[in-house]
């Protein structure tokens, strides 16, 4: 999914709580957005989760989502497991997979004993997994957490972390907000900030950049199986992560230029797809605005001469390649 120039506003002629908004949102990849209170993070995620339409700019290739809004409307004529049913037909399963899918993550959160309470009757924090469990049912491409840990007992937070984690791996991508900056800390593909209405983004979550066409890129170049193209990358074109330009690079290899928040989930998917591909370098992309010799076209990687004061994403370590006799660089 992609948003491009997206603003949003409330009222004719209000302020602007988002303004100039490019986003990549790729495949299989955990995305956190951070700002401070009123800042437009959940003016963002409505914008995500499609409940809410941007006042200008645009919003393509929306994926299967699934949403967790910051307040569930726990007033609904609906049992826990009825509920829970109702919206797996929403989301497009068969009757009885959806009553079995509500059992099964009742269950898991612990909640089973509530399966037949009417929503009304509910505590929070059992209104909240019920919440969180419409969402995890669909399993859903896109999943949208605006604060869906808040309420939660700690082992249903736990619950709610791995399931990220499960998504995420089935090739999902979530993006969510949370108050703790120590939620699945470290898990993160990129952190995007909002500030006085604009986007930002950072690998780290320290320095913050512009997101979109003039935010930092990243080239990487790569080497497929023997005989491998460019058009059989796995997941090729907008489902790759960041979706990469591509082109043919030197000696034989593929160039794959993206945004370099996406660099790190970009790079995954080349390495855990199989056969793996090798990779050659990553080097930061050249600004339209500088010479092609300067600092930021320098390698990051592999060894010598890389420059001293850049930072090379972090490579993620890949599964063992069972059949394979092709290394990992760096
Ligand atoms: N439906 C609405 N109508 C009018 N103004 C709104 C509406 N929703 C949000 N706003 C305003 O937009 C701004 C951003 O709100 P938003 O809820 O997106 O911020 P946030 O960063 O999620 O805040 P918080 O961290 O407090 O949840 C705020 O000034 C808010 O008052």
């Amino acid at each position: 999914m992609r948003l491009d120039g997206v603003g949003r506003r409330y009222g004719v002629g209000g302020p602007w709580v988002l303004r100039d908004v490019h986003l990549e949102v790729p495949a299989r990849a955990l995305l956190r957005v951070e700002g401070t209170n009123g800042s437009g993070k959940s003016t963002l995620l409505r914008l995500l989760a499609g409940i809410d339409r941007p006042s200008t700019g645009r919003i393509t290739g929306r994926p299967r989502t699934a949403y967790v809004p910051e307040r569930f409307p726990g007033a609904l004529p609906f049992t826990a497991v009825g509920y829970l049913t109702h919206l797996g037909r929403v989301h497009g399963l068969r009757g009885p997979v959806a009553a079995q899918r509500a059992t099964e993550w009742l269950e898991r959160f612990g909640a089973a004993g509530h399966a037949r309470t009417p929503l009304v009757e509910l505590s929070k924090g059992t209104s909240q997994k019920v919440a969180v469990a419409q969402a995890l049912l669909a399993e859903p491409e896109l999943l949208v957490l605006d604060e869906a840990w808040t309420g939660l007992d700690r082992g249903a937070r736990d619950v709610l972390d791995r399931a990220v984690a499960e998504r995420v791996a089935d090739g999902g991508t979530v993006v969510f907000v949370d108050h703790d900056p120590r939620r699945l800390e470290g898990a993160a593909d990129a952190r995007h900030r909002v500030a006085d209405g604009r986007l930002l983004a950072g690998e780290s979550g320290t320095v913050y950049g512009a997101v979109g066409p003039a935010g930092p890129r990243v080239i990487i170049e790569a080497e497929g199986a023997p005989g491998a193209a460019p058009d059989q990358l796995p997941g090729t074109g907008p489902a790759l992560p960041g979706a990469p330009d591509i082109a043919a690079g030197p000696d034989g290899t593929t160039r794959l230029t993206v945004p370099a928040v996406h660099s790190d989930a970009l790079l995954r998917a080349l390495l855990t797809s199989r056969p793996p591909w090798h990779i050659r370098s990553v080097m930061a992309a050249p600004r339209p605005d500088e010479p092609a010799d300067q600092p930021g076209s320098r390698a990051f990687a592999p060894g010598p001469g890389t420059a001293p004061d850049a930072t090379p994403p972090s490579i993620p370590t890949p599964p063992p390649a069972p059949n394979s006799d092709q290394g990992y660089l760096p």
